[in-house]
């Protein structure tokens, strides 16, 4: 019989929670007692050496499409357990690189290796029934919910029973039991969305492409997914590589990124040293009553850097996190009010802006 995930006592929807952990199996036990590995990528330089255990290294992947070259020397190691976001403007080359990694395409230039092994023709089939592949666009619109799934997983070679208690777990997560003999063709946007996922994860797979996983859910089924897939990476240390356009909210899925413009990776590598790198200074919101041009003044002869003034507030940065104090005697001396000040963390959108923008590089 399924074990079937907890409502909470107050009633609250089910939370996603990863199939392996659902069914407490032993491979749970050993996914938490192996260790945690190091972190993924640096540079857009191919790096053999680096200690961890990649799941996916791409070196060097070009690919033409007749004279077009879409993707351009791209190099980068995605570690085993890590959350990887592939992230570029529409037409980018996102989807031709997911193309290139899970073997749908051949490069013109360059290889991939995953699991350890160079991906080939031959070993390509037995590499792909170790991942997840999340589109919105191969679903059966004519057949129920429950023989997607079915058809899915004899694909991967499930055995029936396994397919009718992974499609139970599965759905249960989703909160989409109560749909299982709809036809996918009648249900909503969000639910497909859904169902798209767990389609992907019915396997298990050690590595997770998702497209858009977020679009076209509510905000708190975006937020069960997210916690969902934090919880798959923690207990099952599955590797994902998520392409996507929502950016607001990343930081809290993404260990690593790499920004895709015109076909080259421009900037690849842990976020928080990313956005360190970009901005090492604290940032600063400041709202104040008074004269904004005095203020402006004021602060800047204090940090002795740009004032920003935008939408009635000040932005500026401190090197050192004392001078705050200073700018805010500075003000009061001034006779000023000061009605806030905030720190500002700089997220992934503020990195994507500036580099796809500026093209600074890290
Ligand atoms: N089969 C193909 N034949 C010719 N050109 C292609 C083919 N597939 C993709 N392209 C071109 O490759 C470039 C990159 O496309 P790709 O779909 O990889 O971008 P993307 O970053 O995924 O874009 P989006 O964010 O819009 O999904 C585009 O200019 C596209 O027209």
């Amino acid at each position: 019989m399924p074990i079937r995930t907890r409502p909470d006592e107050l009633g609250q929807r089910t939370r996603w929670r990863p199939i392996r952990q659902l069914e407490g199996r032993t491979n749970l036990v050993t996914a938490l007692q192996r260790p945690t590995q190091a972190t993924a990528v640096v540079v857009p330089a191919f790096d053999p050496g680096g200690g961890s255990e990649p799941t996916v290294v791409a070196a060097g992947l070009t690919k033409l499409f007749g004279s077009r070259e879409v993707v351009s020397d791209l190099s980068l190691h995605v570690s085993t357990g890590r959350a990887f976001g592939l992230l570029g403007p529409n037409g980018a080359g996102k989807t031709t690189t997911v193309r290139l990694l899970t073997g749908l395409l051949t490069p013109t230039r360059g290889e991939v290796t995953l699991f350890g092994e160079t991906l080939t023709r031959s070993n390509a089939d037995a590499l792909r029934a170790r991942i997840g592949v999340q589109t919105d666009t191969s679903l059966y619109e004519s057949l129920s919910v429950r023989d997607n799934l079915r058809f899915w997983g004899e694909l991967h070679g499930l055995a029936t029973p396994t397919i009718e208690r992974r499609t139970g777990e599965v759905l249960d997560v989703l909160g989409l039991s109560d749909r299982v003999d709809s036809l996918v063709g009648e249900l909503s946007k969000g639910m497909r969305q859904k169902l798209s996922v767990g389609r992907a994860v019915l396997h298990e797979p050690d590595l997770l492409f998702l497209d858009e996983p977020t679009a076209g859910l509510d905000p708190e089924a975006s937020a069960d997914l997210i916690d969902y897939l934090h919880e798959m990476i923690r207990t099952l240390h599955t590797t994902v590589i998520i392409c996507t356009h929502q950016l607001q909210g990343l930081e809290a899925l993404c260990d690593d990124i790499g920004i895709l413009k015109n076909g080259s990776l421009i900037v690849v590598g842990e976020v928080r040293q990313l956005l360190h790198r970009r901005w090492p200074e604290q940032r600063y919101l400041l709202t104040v009553d008074g004269d904004l041009a005095v203020a402006e003044q004021t602060v800047a002869s204090v940090v002795g850097g740009p004032v920003e003034i935008a939408d009635g507030n000040l932005r500026f940065c401190v090197t050192q996190e004392e001078s705050i104090s200073l700018v805010v005697a500075a003000l009061v001396r001034n006779e000023l009010q000061i009605r806030a000040v905030i720190p500002q963390q700089p997220t992934i959108q503020d990195l994507y802006f500036d580099t796809i923008n500026n093209g600074t590089t890290p």
